[in-house]
């Protein structure tokens, strides 16, 4: 067995010490794509903020690439290859997307850029341009594309589908699922799309109110749709 990815145990998250996740654990392996569902307000961007070192816990642990993360130095796990795309996006808009993409990498490999371009042909033509002139999706696939050059071994992306075009996002996400697979990619996705996210999925966790409320096997999640629909909305009085 490959040792995991990320092990989060018994982990409390928020912000300001004021707790917004409650008691979240996760094992995610290697070549695994594991869905953070749940409806607004959940807890997703501050669970995945947390996993990824940017947020320290309020209690529990978090370890990624058999380290323990140290939330005082997220880059340190960056560098090693935990790779976070935020709701944001975090891109530089006065950069050229060529200058941007060279940013993302911690070695030129001309190699690599052209296969993570091929997965973006979009943004061939656009490399003159300034990034805060490109429109939402362009952007988000310029955030993706950045985030996939640096080679990551976890990839966490917030909100994938946010912007795209439904076209781009039904190619983009079984992309994902590829890369995945191929190259050992451990791939945590918090998203709003949920038969999207649950098609594309290994498993899936539903937050609500910061508490896991439905977890499982995302083919079998995508089947029940009354569990899903207890786990967004609460279950219905019989
Ligand atoms: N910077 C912050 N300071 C204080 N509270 C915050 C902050 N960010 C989020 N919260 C609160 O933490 C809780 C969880 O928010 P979070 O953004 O993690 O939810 P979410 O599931 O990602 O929501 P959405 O789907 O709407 O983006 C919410 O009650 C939110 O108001």
């Amino acid at each position: 067995m490959p040792e995991s990815a990320l092990i989060a145990t018994d982990l409390t998250a928020g912000h300001q010490s004021v707790p917004a996740v409650f008691g979240f654990d996760l094992t995610l392996d290697p070549g695994e794509i594991v869905s953070v569902l749940g409806p607004n307000g959940a807890g997703k961007t501050t669970t995945l903020l947390t996993l990824a070192g940017l947020l320290a816990p309020l209690s529990g642990s978090v370890s990624a690439l058999g380290q323990k993360v140290n939330h005082k130095r997220p880059h340190v796990m960056a560098r090693r290859g935990l790779r976070l795309v935020p709701d944001d996006r975090g891109l530089f808009a006065s950069m050229t997307v060529r200058d941007h993409l060279r940013l993302c990498r911690d070695r030129p490999d001309p190699a690599r850029l052209e296969r993570v371009l091929d997965r973006f042909p979009v943004l061939s033509p656009l490399m003159s341009r300034k990034v805060g002139l490109l429109s939402g999706g362009e952007q988000q696939m310029l955030a993706i594309a950045g985030a996939l050059l640096a080679a990551p071994r976890i990839l966490m992306v917030d909100e994938m589908s946010l912007g795209l075009a439904p076209k781009v996002v039904e190619e983009l996400l079984p992309a994902l699922r590829t890369l995945a697979r191929d190259e050992g990619i451990a791939v945590l996705l918090v998203e709003q799309h949920v038969d999207l996210a649950l098609s594309v999925s290994d498993r899936a966790i539903v937050l609500n109110n910061g508490r896991v409320v439905l977890e499982g096997d995302a083919s079998e999640l995508l089947d029940d749709r009354d569990a899903l629909h207890a786990a967004y909305f609460g279950a219905e009085d019989s």
